[in-house]
């Protein structure tokens, strides 16, 4: 028989007053790369609080989240988890963390409730409450007709719901989604939408990287934009939208005009807080946001007259507001990665 004493829930390891993550002046190089993935990066995420961490291909999200899941190991600085080192205890911080990686890794030589009692397991949840917890987090997540079915038989959808649902198997406080609604349809991500809603409403606390700024909008308390493994910006979603010059847009499609020319025309008007050049690769017509001070609608004439002006024909016009995607435009640029 085992002397061993069961370890106390790992809610009570933990440093309460701690914040849920933090990662101070973190530095990440790959191999003998020259350059850093991760390159001097600092921020704290609230306990509850959803975190959308945001950037360009390659800004180094999914190292961070790597070394904050104690996948990767860090080069220099401080990364923990509910107060605790994920370098100094990575057992201690696999505890209490959730991983839901970019790419799926179920394992297919067991079904879809077997997927989840095996991770409940590994992490030492006991056995009695391992097929019931299994159970219901399957019907959370609305899979409970997929409880025995092999992993390879599931939809991209299916599959994405079931990792989440491994993910929460041990009850942890934070719950990192790496990307969690690439490839999913509309209804799968409003599922995922509702809950992540639902976790943080119930104390967990969630970092997600994503690419989806409607979703970072709608989903994250505050949001940390990153790029080059550095911190640009890190704020509440409409605090960072708020920052930005103009209060409104017009989006113009337009053809036969000399772009660069027609750019210094318009931002020279007043009232014309910025432009930018939005048009997709190889696209036939130019599209320009126009960001502007006050109301579109009072812009609009002068703007058209300008680009009238400039010789251009305009095939499509739309009024707006600035969005998070506008933040991250004006801080990361348009360049491909
Ligand atoms: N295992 C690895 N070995 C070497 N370099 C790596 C490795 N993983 C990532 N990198 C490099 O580190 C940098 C940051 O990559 P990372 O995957 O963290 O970015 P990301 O922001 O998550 O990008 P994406 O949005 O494309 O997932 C990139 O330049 C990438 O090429």
């Amino acid at each position: 028989m085992s002397t061993q004493t069961a370890a106390p829930p790992a809610r009570d390891r933990t440093d309460g007053t701690a914040p849920a993550v933090e990662v101070r002046d973190l530095v990440k190089r790959y191999g003998r790369s020259r350059t850093a993935a991760v390159d001097g990066l600092s921020f704290a995420v609230r306990r509850g609080e959803v975190f959308g961490l945001l950037g360009p291909n390659g800004a180094g999200k999914t190292t961070t989240v790597g070394i904050l899941t104690t996948r990767v190991t860090k080069t220099a600085g401080l990364a923990t988890v509910a107060g605790i080192d994920v370098t100094a205890d990575p057992v201690g911080a696999r505890a209490v963390l959730g991983v839901v990686p970019q790419r799926p890794n179920l394992d297919r030589s067991l079904d879809a409730r077997g997927n989840l009692v095996w991770h409940a397991a590994y992490h030492g949840v006991p056995r009695a409450r391992r097929r019931a917890l299994a159970d219901e987090l399957l019907e959370r997540m609305g899979l409970s007709e997929k409880a025995s079915t092999n992993p390879d038989e599931l939809s991209g959808g299916q599959a994405q719901r079931l990792i989440i649902a491994r993910g929460l198997m041990h009850d942890p406080q934070v719950l990192f989604l790496d990307e969690p609604s690439t490839g999913l349809d509309p209804q799968a991500r409003l599922f995922v939408h509702d809950r992540v809603t639902e976790l943080a409403a119930s104390g967990v606390t969630v970092v997600l990287t994503t690419h989806d700024m409607d979703e970072a909008a709608k989903l994250a308390d505050r949001v940390g934009i990153v790029d080059h493994g550095r911190l640009l910006a890190l704020d509440t979603p409409s605090a960072l939208v708020a920052g930005l010059p103009g209060e409104a847009t017009i989006d113009l499609v337009l053809t036969g005009a000399d772009v660069e020319a027609l750019r210094g025309r318009l931002g020279a008007r007043r009232g014309v807080a910025g432009v930018e050049d939005l048009t997709a690769d190889g696209a036939d017509a130019t599209h320009l946001r126009v960001s502007v001070d006050g109301e579109a609608g009072a812009a609009l004439a002068p703007v058209l007259g300008t680009v009238a002006e400039a010789g251009a024909t305009v095939s499509q016009v739309e009024l707006g507001e600035p969005t998070l995607e506008d933040v991250f435009i004006d801080l990361t640029g348009r360049g491909l990665r």
